[in-house]
């Protein structure tokens, strides 16, 4: 087979658990510098493609390169080259963010300043807390300054925003922006459509196991309104969030 050309391929991926089939032929690439989301239902099969390509979950059938490297014969330096957001409870309770910001460093073999990912994500004053006193959108943060330890040129972030507040959703959205001004590819899974508007370059929508549509969000808006949609309603300038972030402020806080 040719060389793949971007820094993700993913060919006719297939998952299946017993007789169900949870990931079921799919297809896409990922640019290099892009934000690229996995958007669907619950259930869909984003978290089950999203563990295959970062060597976490074994495949059915299908072929996966990353960094053109092959997932069957270079999982090992697929590793080195990825960031993986874990699940919070894989961070060791009784230890404080510096703590755990260098036992990180120690697994990959980095040494580092600790207060220079705390502060990226506006942690520094959180540097002698324990994760476990840590707010949700603060957990979140942390974790993000988790899997740039490695350097990696890709970093996984599933479902980054789930259960957040307004202010620290957007709060998170920027700082994955400023995490790929930094040079780094995102690969995102998400069921919020808003998220995926504003931050994805292109989004492959995933359906149970299969991708229905795969563009930029703007792109796809302009398919179906040429298509002949019409929203049943007229399209108000802001929402009820934009009011809630109005009347409650952007900056920073306890989230
Ligand atoms: N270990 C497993 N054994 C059996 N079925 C599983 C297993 N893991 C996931 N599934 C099933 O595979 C399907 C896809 O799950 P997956 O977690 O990939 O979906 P998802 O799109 O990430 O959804 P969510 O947003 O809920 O996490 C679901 O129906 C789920 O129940």
């Amino acid at each position: 087979m040719s060389a793949p050309q971007q820094i993700i391929e993913v060919k006719e991926l297939v998952k299946k658990y017993g007789d169900f089939t949870a990931v079921d032929g799919i297809s896409f690439g990922v640019r290099e510098g892009e934000i690229f989301g996995l958007l669907g239902p619950n259930g869909a099969g984003k978290s089950t493609t999203l563990e295959i390509i970062e060597t976490l979950r074994e495949k059915t059938s299908g072929e996966v390169w990353v960094g053109g490297f092959s997932l069957d014969e270079h999982p090992e330096q697929i590793k080195k080259m990825i960031g993986v957001q874990l699940q919070s409870s894989g961070y060791y309770p009784g230890l404080n963010l510096t703590e755990l910001i260098e036992l990180f460093a120690g697994l990959y073999n980095r040494k580092v300043k600790p207060m220079e990912y705390l502060e990226m994500v506006n942690l520094g004053d959180k540097a002698k807390v324990r994760y476990k006193a840590l707010s949700g959108g603060q957990q979140q943060r942390f974790s993000i300054a988790t899997t740039l330890i490695n350097q990696p040129r890709i970093i996984f972030l599933d479902e980054p925003t789930t259960g957040l507040d307004p202010q620290a959703r957007r709060n998170l959205w920027e700082l994955i922006r400023k995490v790929r001004g930094q040079g780094a590819t995102i690969v995102i899974t998400t069921h919020y459509m808003d998220e995926a508007e504003y931050l994805c370059d292109r989004v492959a929508i995933v359906d149970s196991g299969r991708i229905i549509a795969l563009n930029s969000p703007d792109a796809l808006i302009d398919e179906l309104v040429a298509g002949g949609f019409e929203r049943p309603r007229a399209v108000k300038k802001a929402n009820l969030e934009d009011v809630f972030i109005q009347l409650t402020g952007r900056e920073w806080r306890g989230d």
